[in-house]
């Protein structure tokens, strides 16, 4: 059973075809990487599954229902989350209040306190916990971002190049958590461009060229493959 497939997914900006007929498929729990070069249609494609942008053509559909003209924040009660680059947490606020915002719309008093604390323990985040969220390095503002969008508890977890900027080790503890995440039944899809952490995460690993399927398969596959190496270095054309 597919968490989400889109079917024809099509996506026109004036005369430039971004999304170009794609269907997609990320099975429940899975852990699927999309990558390509600069300007493939990777935001595109998952502004386009969160409802940010209305699709020209084609569909959308999340755990067996059509979801190509739901509203944003019904994809989000459904059990869509995001994780962007761009930070969403409160600087001035405590990281532990940042926590505490995401988590009390659906539990109260010593449940919550518990739920924060096992957030913070899961986000290595423990220590920081006083600190204002202003303060933290770029890493664990990072991972306070991931923590503020599994707080909402989803099935499906999308990650906009999560480990952008982050150190080796970073990166490294990132996969980790994106790993026991996945084993507590959450799927996943990364838009990535760090190949080691790709290949530390991803069960499927889909290229997207020029907004279409350019090729698709484990990361050993993909890694191996020509005509992947030569979109990077510029030698496929549309
Ligand atoms: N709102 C928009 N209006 C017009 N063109 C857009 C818009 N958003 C993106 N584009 C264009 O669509 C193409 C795909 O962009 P997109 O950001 O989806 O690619 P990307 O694969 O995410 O690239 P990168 O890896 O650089 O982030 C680019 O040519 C971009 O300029």
């Amino acid at each position: 059973m597919a968490i989400l497939r889109t079917e024809k997914l099509d996506k026109w900006f004036g005369g430039l075809h971004v999304t170009d007929e794609v269907d997609f498929t990320v099975e429940t729990g899975e852990v699927h990487c999309l990558i390509g070069p600069n300007g493939a249609g990777k935001s595109t494609f998952f502004k386009l599954v969160l409802g940010e942008h209305a699709p020209s053509g084609g569909a959308i559909l999340y755990d067996g229902e059509n979801i190509t003209r739901a509203k944003p924040f019904e994809r989000i009660r459904r059990g869509i989350s995001v994780k962007f680059q761009v930070p969403g947490i409160f600087q001035a606020l405590k990281v532990r209040q940042n926590l505490q915002i995401a988590l009390q719309h659906h539990l109260q008093g010593a449940t919550l306190n518990e739920e924060i604390d096992r957030l913070l323990e899961f986000l290595k985040l423990k220590d920081a916990q006083d600190q204002l969220a202003g303060s933290l390095s770029h890493g664990q503002k990072q991972w306070l971002e991931i923590g503020m969008a599994i707080a909402l508890k989803p099935k499906l977890l999308l990650l906009d190049e999560p480990t952008a900027g982050m150190t080796p080790d970073e990166t490294f503890a990132t996969g980790e958590m994106v790993q026991a995440l996945n084993a507590q039944g959450v799927s996943v899809l990364a838009v990535e461009h760090d190949m080691a952490f790709v290949r530390q995460i991803a069960q499927k690993v889909t290229v997207l060229h020029f907004g279409k399927v350019f090729a698709q398969g484990t990361i050993d596959e993909i890694v191996a493959d020509e005509r992947v190496a030569a979109i990077y270095l510029g030698e496929v054309h549309a």
